[in-house]
């Protein structure tokens, strides 16, 4: 009897920065393909961290403790996780050779909501809300009265909600600069939007692999807060509006270049498709795909960056709904009632080691025709308690 011998283990290596409940599906779906994975991040025992051959925590604003990491490990891949990198560290890994997916340029434009809205408004003319850009308290007082009332204000670094309100009138105006110092990166320069009354938004999840380009089903979805808490897949769209939609993302992904997954966000109104932003990486919203798809985004995301087929089946509707900490913890404990164990859903726990209110702790997934999915997922997060 000939036993034939074991498969030769892919010796890449990719490392993550920032290693969050995404680099944690990430994380796995390449111990899948025999990668070996890196997990780095700014605390201890980040969720990748768990499932990561080595992990490291370091300042990742820190150019030269990002590039000591990266000069030890000398990863294949560089995965940025967060927006919150030094961005000088990515550039000078990839002056030296390295691989930083999708590539230094677009992590760079994305990570600063400066950067992408010119380069998507005024480089590739994709349609976008009225905005204007502002340094001084007196600068957003007068943007605001320009674009009106309401409007969004935003630190042009930041992610998940952190710093961003919307001012109703001038009077909120003193509240807004002050809720923009909660930013996550760099509150020094602000967006200040129209407010756009979209009918609904969606994530158009988007890979590229160097040689072709595919889409998953829009994920529709809620936010609270700039913060995403359910979404849906697939969002009922008009065809014209999908084909919009579809187009503009190809179109971003283009011009931001490399290889693979983002995250594309859309506002529609009527056929109307407005560019919000874009992730370059796995966008939290496309949680839902690890119920909804043979490949999830995080597979297709390695699939992409190493060159592979993208092909997968959607297999039918879904949704998600995101379990936020009630209680402030530094050893959380989570309790998952009987009742979440069901045929056709699951609960993904992230084991964060720290609990604050409000922060992301676990998803629930319920694979079933949307609108059953997304009630029964929010019955779901009101069963996960936290202590
Ligand atoms: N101009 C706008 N008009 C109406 N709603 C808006 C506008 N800008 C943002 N929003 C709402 O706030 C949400 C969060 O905004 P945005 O995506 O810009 O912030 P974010 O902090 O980058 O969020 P994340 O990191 O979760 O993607 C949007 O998904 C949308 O629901
Ligand atoms: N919208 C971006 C997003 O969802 N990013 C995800 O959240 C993590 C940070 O969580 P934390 O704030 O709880 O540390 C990130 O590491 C990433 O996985
Ligand atoms: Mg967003």
């Amino acid at each position: 009897m000939r036993f034939s011998a074991p498969l030769k283990s892919n010796s890449k290596k990719i490392m993550l920065l920032g290693s969050g409940e995404l680099g944690k599906e990430v994380a796995i779906e390449a111990q899948r393909l025999g990668l070996e994975v890196i997990a780095v991040d700014r605390y201890q025992n980040a969720p990748a961290h768990h499932v990561a051959h080595r992990s490291y925590v370091v300042n990742m604003q820190d150019k030269y403790a990002v590039l000591e990491i990266i000069h030890r490990e000398k990863p294949d891949y560089i995965l940025p996780e967060i927006e919150a990198i030094s961005i000088d560290a990515l550039f000078a890994a990839e002056d030296k050779g390295y691989n930083v997916i999708p590539n230094a340029s677009a992590v760079s434009k994305t990570m600063n909501r400066k950067n992408i809205r010119t380069f998507a408004a005024e480089v590739l003319g994709l349609k976008t809300g009225p905005y204007e850009f502002v340094t001084t308290k007196e600068g957003l007082k007068d943007a605001a009265e320009r674009l009106g009332f309401p409007c969004v204000i935003k630190p042009v670094m930041s992610s998940s909600g952190h710093g961003q309100s919307v001012a109703k009138s001038a009077e909120d105006i003193d509240a807004s600069w002050e809720i923009a110092k909660e930013a996550r990166g760099d509150a020094s320069e602000l967006i200040v939007e129209a407010f756009i009354d979209f009918d609904y938004e969606i994530t158009m999840l988007t890979a590229r692999n160097g040689s072709e380009t595919v889409f998953c089903e829009p994920i529709g979805h809620e936010q609270k807060g700039g913060d995403y808490v359910f979404s849906w897949q697939p969002m009922q769209m008009s065809p014209l509006a999908k084909e919009r939609s579809q187009e503009i993302a190809k179109k971003i992904t283009d011009g931001l270049g490399g290889r693979g997954l983002f995250g594309v966000e859309l506002f529609i109104k009527g056929d109307e498709v407005y560019f919000s932003e874009v992730s370059p990486r796995p966008h939290d919203t496309g949680m839902v795909t690890l119920i909804t798809q043979s490949q999830s985004e995080f597979a297709l995301h390695l699939r992409a960056v190493l060159g592979l087929p993208l092909g997968f089946t959607f297999y039918g509707e879904g949704a998600s709904a995101a379990f936020k900490s009630e209680v402030h913890s530094y050893a959380p404990v989570i309790s998952v009632d009987e009742s979440l164990f069901s045929d056709n859903s699951f609960v993904r726990i992230f084991s964060k080691p720290e609990a604050h209110k409000g922060r992301r702790l676990a998803v629930a997934l319920v694979f079933d025709q949307a609108d059953k999915a997304l009630e029964r997922a929010r019955e779901l997060i009101q069963n996960i308690k936290d202590s």
